[in-house]
């Protein structure tokens, strides 16, 4: 076995079945099996630990962890010196940022922070809601909460700042929001001398590049398609600005081929233009990745 070893941090909780599903896109097969906080993974250079996305960034930045997966919000709030590699645009079930918001119960008074001055608020992120109290000039008591904070307005606390991705949560517990504090997505993070040493930043920066390439290709699909030389120009102004699409000869010098990748979304309404400019052949196909 090589003596150069990654040790990466895989994040329990909310992030764990997308991150495992994301590295296996990226050809990194990570298993995880019950009780074990070392999942394993199809490369000998990399050892996984499973970290609650809470501790990523203080374990990443004391070393014990050489890199990591966690979001933003835990970075700030822990207030660890990592070394951000690439955000990485994915949360538990979507392709959205989650929200950290001020929330009361539907029938409560409350309009703005403003309204809080002497009340109790309960949240995960005390550290981020002083901050917000203090800038928007208002006393109120922030309250530690272990979790399962939506069910605490309106006995246990006035309001609660929480997490929010599909808003399913704070709908069944018919909590309104009141202001949103911050935006966050998840982030591949390095301890700072860990990112010095070249081969573990190749390896990182490697790993990056997969996962990147994955979430690039999201959405996306490859049009081809073949067209007499005299309709390319009527043709190529139909395809979508900032593509540069490729153009190749074919056997007959009068045709040619066209490759290009654009939003699946589009497809439908540029094809039937397509094959009135004069385009045939139109052969639409999946991509995994885009590496730029
Ligand atoms: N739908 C989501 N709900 C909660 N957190 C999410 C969601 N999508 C992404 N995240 C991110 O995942 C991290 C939350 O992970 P955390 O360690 O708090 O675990 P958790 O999923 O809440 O686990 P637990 O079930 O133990 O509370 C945060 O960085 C958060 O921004
Ligand atoms: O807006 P939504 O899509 O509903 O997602 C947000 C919910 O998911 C998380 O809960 P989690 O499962 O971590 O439970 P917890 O409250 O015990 O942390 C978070 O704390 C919210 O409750
Ligand atoms: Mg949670």
């Amino acid at each position: 076995m090589s003596d150069k070893v990654l040790k990466l941090g895989i994040p329990a909780g909310s992030l764990q079945e997308s991150t495992a599903e994301l590295f296996k896109r990226a050809g990194y097969v990570i298993k995880f099996s019950s009780r074990s906080y070392y999942p394993t993974i199809d490369d000998d250079e990399i050892e996984c630990l499973l970290i609650r996305a809470q501790e990523m960034a203080r374990y990443v930045d004391q070393g014990i962890l050489d890199a990591g997966i966690t979001g933003y919000d835990w970075i700030l709030e822990t207030g660890a010196d990592v070394q951000e590699i690439c955000e990485l645009q994915f949360s538990k079930v979507s392709r959205r940022p989650v929200r950290w918001v001020l929330c009361v119960p539907e029938d409560s008074p409350v309009q703005s922070v403003k309204d809080l001055e002497g009340k109790r608020i309960a949240t995960e992120v005390v550290g981020m809601t002083e901050r917000y109290l203090e800038k928007h000039g208002v006393t109120a008591k922030v309250e530690f909460s272990w979790g399962a904070t939506e069910v605490k307005p309106p006995k246990l606390a006035d309001a609660i700042v929480e997490v929010t991705e599909t808003g399913s949560s704070l709908r069944a517990n018919n909590l309104r929001i009141v202001e949103e504090l911050m935006q966050s997505t998840t982030r591949f993070i390095a301890n700072k001398q860990a990112f010095e040493d070249p081969w573990k930043r190749e390896k990182l920066e490697n790993i990056a590049m997969m996962l990147e390439s994955c979430l690039a290709a999201e959405g996306k699909v490859c049009l081809m398609m073949n067209v007499v030389r005299t309709d390319l120009e009527k043709v190529l102004n139909l395809l979508p600005a900032l593509q540069k699409p490729t153009v190749s000869s074919l056997s007959d010098p009068d045709w040619v081929a066209i490759n290009t990748i654009m939003e699946e979304s589009v497809v439908r309404s540029i094809v039937p233009k397509l094959k009135a400019a004069g385009a045939c052949g139109v052969v639409e196909y999946q991509i995994s990745k885009i590496i730029d």
